[in-house]
């Protein structure tokens, strides 16, 4: 049996490179980004003008001139106004780009207006107020964004402000999620006392979808002959394919072996974990990966976390996300060699330290404590007590 880090380097080893696509860039949020985004102009492009007001030039003032006529209006867009003399002025809007005849803003606030001149009211300014300075941001070919760069809403109007209309992005995995089991009905159906609604692959899609990414779902009985067919399917439209149930010692567990039919490699069965020890990860020849996780929903839910969604990231060039750590609220004893996976509840203390507090429940297939618990704390393998004040790295899980 492999241990958590080996499976998660088998993983990431095996990312898939699904190369970029063209999009446009106003529906280009939440896309990773595969080209450098630089700065087509100085940021920003002109002098800006800060406020709303006059604008002066500095040596005036400071020899004492305090009334200056205004020679124009100018409004942000325009061309910008010379001024024909140290005692006049431009009346000068907020985004306005400033000409160099003159140097310093004063805000409408702290003037009066005459008739045809302006009247500074304050003793004391400082040159250059008022103003953002051309190129003050970033020069001209700065790098604003690099591949690998989630396209998040500030990125966007980067993307935007370089008059990139269309942006290069790397292409998102296809991918299908899929239950298994004969007593699993459709959740819009009514069970028998031995039947249970389908929720892991609806978990499962939910999850993705926080993320901002699609999957579409299918559901297979537990018949070798009918999944084959099926999975064989899949292989050709999907980039990734997710697995929820069949793989563990059950007779009628068939998964494994199906797989291996349709030209699955196997990479690793079975992982010093709990939940989902029993997981089932392989490689189709044409390069599809399968993440067959055990059909428990913890067991479902950490492994999503733990293993796929680090997959995505890799997949996507995105940087993974820098560990989290929490320190344990209670004493807690856990026997197996495996690595533990515990549901916990944040939250930060009044040392502003992040805690976690476990929430008990009954093992993999309790999931209604899911809905209460918003990560998962990792305990290594090699120890048995685990002792508050201690800390563990965190897995967020539920953070919509
Ligand atoms: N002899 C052994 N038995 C089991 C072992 C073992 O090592 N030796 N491992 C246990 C562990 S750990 C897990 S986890 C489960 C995994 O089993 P499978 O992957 O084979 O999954 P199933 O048997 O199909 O189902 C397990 C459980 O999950 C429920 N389930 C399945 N699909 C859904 C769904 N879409 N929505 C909600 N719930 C679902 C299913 O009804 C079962 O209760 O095996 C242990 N056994
Ligand atoms: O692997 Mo399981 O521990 O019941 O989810
Ligand atoms: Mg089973």
């Amino acid at each position: 049996m492999i241990t958590v880090e080996q499976a998660e380097q088998i993983i990431l080893e095996n990312r898939s490179d699904l190369g970029a696509e063209i999009t446009l860039f106003d529906t280009s949020a939440g896309r990773v980004l595969a080209e450098t985004i630089r700065a087509d102009r100085d940021m920003p492009p002109y002098n800006r003008v800060m406020v709303d007001g006059i604008a002066i030039k500095y040596s005036a003032f400071e020899r004492g001139v305090r009334i200056f006529k205004i020679k124009a209006v100018q409004a942000a867009g325009a061309i910008p106004v010379e001024i024909g003399g140290d005692e006049e002025c431009i009346e000068i809007m907020t985004g306005a780009a400033m000409s160099k005849s003159v140097d310093t803003v004063i805000r409408y606030e702290d003037i009066t207006i005459g008739e045809g001149e302006a009247i500074i009211n304050l003793a004391t300014i400082e040159k250059g107020q008022g103003l953002h300075l051309k190129g003050a941001d970033r020069k001209q070919g700065d790098v604003l964004a690099v591949p690998g760069q989630l396209i998040t809403p500030a990125v966007l109007s980067l993307i935007a402000s370089v008059g990139e209309a269309e942006v290069r992005v790397k292409k998102v995995p296809r991918i299908v999620v899929i239950s298994t089991g004969d007593e699993v009905i459709e959740v819009h159906k009514h069970p028998t006392p031995f039947q249970i609604r389908r929720s892991n692959n609806y978990t499962a899609q939910a999850t993705l979808k926080t993320l901002g990414y699609e999957a579409s779902v299918l559901h297979l009985p537990d018949d070798p002959e009918v999944m084959r067919n099926q999975l064989s399917q899949c292989f050709q439209y999907s980039d990734a394919i997710i697995l929820a149930g069949g793989v563990s010692a059950g007779k009628f567990d068939y998964l494994p072996q199906v797989l291996i039919d349709l030209g699955v490699e196997q990479l690793f069965h079975k992982v010093a974990q709990r939940p989902g020890k029993p997981f089932w990860f392989g490689k189709h020849c044409n390069g599809v990966p399968v993440f067959a996780f055990p059909g428990n929903p913890v067991a479902v839910y950490l492994c999503m976390h733990r293993y796929f969604i680090p997959w995505l990231y890799a997949t996507l060039d995105q940087p993974q996300p820098a560990p989290v750590y929490a320190m344990l609220n209670n004493d807690l004893e856990f026997k197996p060699e495996l690595k533990y996976f515990l549901q916990v509840k944040l939250f930060v203390n009044q040392q502003a330290q992040l805690v976690a507090e476990p929430i008990a429940g009954n093992g993999s297939g309790d999931f209604a404590n899911l809905a209460d618990a918003n990560a998962f704390m990792e305990f290594p393998a090699d120890k048995v007590l685990f002792n508050k004040g201690e800390v563990y790295r965190v897995h967020l899980i539920n953070s919509l």
